[in-house]
């Protein structure tokens, strides 16, 4: 992806990620392959709002080539999905209550999914009877080991779509930006849905 196409494509998403109502404050943070490594949202900015000086240019290695500002403090996060994904183009990290919740109340490190028609709208995935396995990891401020340790999971068993940090939010990846978006989408709706089948059952 040309560099400016990529910055195009993310600013677009972060007006559409916003207006869902995923990224309230500053959270959340997007990034995009790029020729020559991938960019990504700067810190602190209101992602619904962003202009091309809100973004910086990475090489594949993890270094700054150009651009102004502090990158996003989950910038490891996004180097080790494209290191451990060859295929992913495109990171989108959102803080949607369904998740942040979602990923608190399920305990174990790993959110099954099963029976929902909307599971299709993830690659790969052709039946509501197929069950949906989304990695949960411990929140970390150290983002550095945080990252160590979806690249230590990823190793043991791939991990598809995207994953859950407890309490923060969601990262979803794709082949395309469009396919990343879809990606988001469809998770976000399967939360949002295990969240009130949840609260359902705790009501009988
Ligand atoms: C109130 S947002 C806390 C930081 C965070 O989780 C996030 O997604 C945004 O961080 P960034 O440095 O990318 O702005
Ligand atoms: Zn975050």
């Amino acid at each position: 992806m040309q560099n400016r196409y990529a910055i195009e494509q993310l600013i677009e998403a972060g007006e559409w990620i916003s207006q869902k109502g995923w990224v309230p404050a500053t959270g959340g943070n997007f990034s995009a392959k790029t020729d020559s490594g991938f960019v990504v949202t700067a810190s602190g900015h209101d992602k619904g709002q962003l202009t091309a000086e809100h973004f910086l240019q990475f090489d594949i290695h993890g270094q700054i080539e150009s651009g102004a500002g502090k990158p996003s403090a989950e910038t490891d996060l996004h180097l080790s999905l494209y290191q451990l994904d060859d295929q992913a183009t495109c990171v989108l990290h959102t803080h949607s209550v369904a998740a942040t919740v979602l990923s608190r109340f399920i305990t174990t490190d790993t959110l099954m999914i099963t029976g929902y028609e909307m599971q299709k709208s993830l690659t790969g995935v052709a039946s509501h009877e197929e069950t949906i396995q989304i990695a949960i990891f411990d929140n970390d401020q150290d983002i550095e080991r945080l990252a160590e340790k979806v690249t230590a999971r990823y190793q043991h068993s791939p991990l598809y779509h995207g994953i859950l940090i407890r309490g923060h939010g969601l990262y979803a990846w794709g082949r395309s930006p469009a396919e990343t978006r879809r990606h988001l989408e469809g998770l976000e709706f399967l939360f949002a849905c295990e969240l009130e089948r949840i609260k359902l059952e705790a009501s009988l």
